[in-house]
């Protein structure tokens, strides 16, 4: 990021002249082409950066006319970046009778310097030409940058040369390739990379493909993703650079090349070789293009020098004018316009995403030294000089933004795996440092050891200082003992109970005190002893009665609880067997009501049966009830017989009553029994008679039966209206219908 800031000043100092001279002058130009063509880093894919266009110059040799017409040498290379062009000689002074002389015929040399970003003299090699011109641009398109390099000069000046060169001695656009080879072979662990290659020329306003033979002419096309396409025409994969060279050649072979004064083998169209370069990285699989395009143009030239007619006059006519359509945008470019007159010629428009567009321009402007070429050189250094200020805005083709996120993706993995290893930095710090804190450890555990000696020395002073309290009112009490004695105490002794009395008792004993004082004082402990041990003997015997106490009432609660628990659990199991018992009571209740109900529609649907079944009814009451009395025969004549066994039983305790039970019971039993008779109110003893279990039970069974019974014949009677028991029927069939809608109420117990 930094750098990049650091480019951003640099190329906003070189937007003024003067800064950009004195970059010039200082040579930093070279260094601020070769930070800005550096690859970038690859979290700022898409920034844009503004540019000057690279100008390089190069004189060729003199040839070999040149030579044989011993022409004065108007270019004069002066270090790496300055040449002079039309120099001033060195004066051969003329001297006329001593006089020296004036030649007044003599042209005055125009002495211009030109200040280029590389200045290659007649020596250098097109391989030199390559490295301060071209090399460079290899990296700007594996960081996929459009770069485009073009050579401009007149006839002759060594322009496909140049570009082309010979087999011994290849030219810039195969070099290029060679260097592109190798940078993707460096990249392919990362980049998965595709090259294509076309080979078109310019001749006549007319495009064609000069690698396939006798191809149609092909048009221009924008593409708002690839900007200037050529139609139609034929793309080449190439596997290595050797392959390119013969392409080269054949393709130039089939340039359209004329003799001319200046060449022998003059092009006479404009050659653009152009490289797609398609890259997708291994693991972003972010996609990038970039487009080369290396221009060889044709020789500019005087028409009036020339001298030709007809079509090589067309030829030429058309060749100027695309070179001053090219011209034309250059000044446009430079001016800062917003038009440019891309579109006056094809190769403006093939050029026009090559100069000042999103491209890093290379120009290589071609010259002849020669005086011969006077013109043409001057021409090409002001056009160079001018091409210099061209700014172009580049940025990187990415064609898959989406992929960015991927690159995140990466970036946080490298962050993760970065992490981890911090974190194994710090464990194995951890561990390292483990020593001096099981040192630190050991100096805690001595200074722990050493402040328990210490407590426990001070443990023992405690205990030492307390002996001594001791001692002193040991001491103490005996001088009061003796004041005591002597008359002079307050009376009193401040004898302590306990321990520390038999202590003083001893001291005491010990003590150097008159006789009679201490046996009395003797006495007193000896006494208070005996107390005190009363005192604790009768503690102690507290102690164990409450200790029986509690323990017979822990013994008790625990029973308790048993009995409580027992008695929980037997209610659970009651209101369980009693929930039980009323489910099976609601289950026959559910199953006699559809007894009923069946018994009812079957009644209904037969009038034959609802009156058998009446009949039925009416003869099982009168049984029951013949079966009823009978029994309450025998069980009143039971009850009353073991009514007078426990009378006889009990005759001594029903001496004072005055019911005579056996009478008065008898008469009512013959009706209707009781359960509890009451004794008269007129007796005034409040003596209960209570019946014996089995006679209450049989009692309770009967009544039961009795009020079953009544229930049944209730329910009956409704359903069937009044039913006579003595056999009379009222066969009121009315009353049956509308009995029969009423809900059915039972009075079952
Ligand atoms: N640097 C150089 N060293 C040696 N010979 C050169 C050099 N430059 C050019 N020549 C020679 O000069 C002659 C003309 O060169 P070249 O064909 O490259 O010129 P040109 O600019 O392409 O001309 P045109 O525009 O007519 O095609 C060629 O024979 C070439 O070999």
């Amino acid at each position: 990021m930094n750098k990049l800031v650091k480019m951003v000043k640099c190329d906003k100092k070189l937007a003024t002249p003067r800064r950009r001279l004195s970059a010039r002058n200082t040579g930093t130009i070279s260094k601020v082409v070769k930070v800005l063509t550096q690859p970038i880093a690859s979290t700022a894919p898409c920034i844009q950066r503004a540019t000057n266009m690279t100008v390089v110059v190069r004189v060729r040799p003199p040839n070999s006319k040149e030579r044989d017409q011993n022409s004065r040498t108007v270019v004069k290379v002066v270090g790496d970046q300055l040449l002079i062009f039309d120099p001033k000689e060195e004066e051969q002074p003329f001297f006329y009778h001593g006089v020296k002389q004036k030649d007044f015929l003599k042209r005055g040399n125009k002495e211009l310097k030109f200040m280029f970003d590389r200045v290659c003299g007649n020596s250098s090699t097109n391989s030199e030409v390559y490295t301060y011109s071209t090399k460079s641009l290899v990296d700007t398109l594996m960081n996929g940058y459009n770069c485009s390099v073009f050579a401009y000069g007149a006839t002759g000046a060594g322009k496909t040369y140049t570009m082309i060169g010979t087999e011994e001695f290849p030219g810039i656009t195969f070099l290029t390739m060679k260097d592109l080879f190798s940078r993707k072979e460096e990249l392919s662990s990362e980049r998965e990379f595709e090259l294509m290659l076309t080979y078109v020329e310019i001749y006549n306003e007319v495009v064609k493909d000069l690698l396939c033979p006798g191809g149609q002419p092909l048009y221009l096309r924008e593409d708002s993703k690839y900007g200037v396409i050529i139609s139609g025409v034929k793309v080449h994969k190439i596997a290595n650079p050797n392959d390119l060279f013969l392409l080269l050649e054949q393709g130039n072979k089939r340039r359209t090349q004329h003799l001319t004064d200046a060449n022998a083998e003059s092009s006479r169209s404009h050659a653009v070789f152009q490289v797609y370069i398609h890259m997708t990285s291994k693991t972003t699989r972010e996609v990038s293009t970039a487009k080369l395009s290396m221009i060889d143009l044709a020789g500019s030239e005087r028409g009036s020098a020339t001298g030709y007619v007809g079509p090589r006059f067309k030829e030429g006519a058309n060749i100027n004018r695309s070179l001053l359509a090219l011209g034309n945008c250059i000044n446009s470019l430079i001016n800062g316009k917003n038009h440019i007159p891309y579109r006056d010629s094809k190769l403006t428009r093939l050029l026009k995403d090559s100069l000042g567009g999103n491209c890093h321009t290379v120009m290589i402007a071609n010259v002849s030294p020669s005086s011969l070429s006077y013109e043409e050189t001057y021409n090409t250094l002001k056009y160079a000089n001018r091409a210099k200020s061209i700014k172009s805005n580049v940025k990187k083709n990415i064609v898959n933004t989406d992929l960015h996120i991927e690159q995140y993706i990466k970036l946080v993995s490298d962050l993760q795996t970065e992490n981890a290893t911090l974190k194994a930095e710090v464990d194995r710090l951890r561990h390292d440092n483990q020593p001096v804190q099981s040192d630190s450890g050991s100096q805690v555990n001595a200074l722990t050891s050493e402040n328990a000696m210490l407590t426990n020395e001070n443990a023992a002073l405690a205990n030492e200082n307390a002996t001594l309290k001791r001692e002193i009112e040991i001491l103490n009490m005996t001088i009061n003992a003796l004041k005591i004695e002597k008359g002079e105490g307050d009376g009193l002794c401040a004898v302590k109970i306990g321990q520390e009395s038999k202590e003083v008792s001893m001291e005491v004993c010990k003590s150097p005190v008159k006789p009679s004082i201490s046996v009395e004082f003797t006495e007193l402990v000896v006494e208070q002893k005996e107390a005190m041990k009363r005192i604790f003997e009768l503690e102690q015997s507290i102690l164990l009665l409450k200790g029986q106490l509690d323990e017979d009432l822990n013994r008790k609660t625990v029973n308790i609880i048993k009995n409580h628990e027992t008695r929980k659990k037997l209610l659970e199991k009651f209101d369980k067997d009693e929930k039980e018992v009323q489910k099976q009571i609601q289950e026959l209740r559910i199953a006699r009501t559809r007894a009923e109900n069946k018994l009812w529609n079957l009644l209904m649907a037969s009038p034959e049966l609802s009156r058998e079944y009446e009949r039925f009814v009416s003869d099982k009451e009168r049984m029951e009830f013949q079966y009823k009395s009978e029994l309450t025969q025998i069980e009143n004549h039971m009850l009353l017989k073991k009514l007078s066994s426990f009378q006889t039983t009990n005759k001594k305790h029903r001496a004072d009553s005055a019911v005579t039970p056996g009478t008065s019971l008898s008469g009512k039993s013959q009706t209707k029994p009781k359960r509890i008779l009451q004794d008269s109110k007129n007796s005034g003893v409040n003596s209960t008679f209570v019946m014996d279990k089995d006679a209450a039970k049989t009692q309770t069974k009967t009544k039961t039966r009795q009020i079953a019974v009544k229930g049944y014949k209730t329910r009956v009677s409704k359903r069937f209206g009044p039913i006579s028991t003595a056999g009379g029927k009222e066969n009121n069939h009315q009353v049956r219908k509308f009995e029969a809608k009423k809900p059915v109420k039972r009075n079952w117990i």
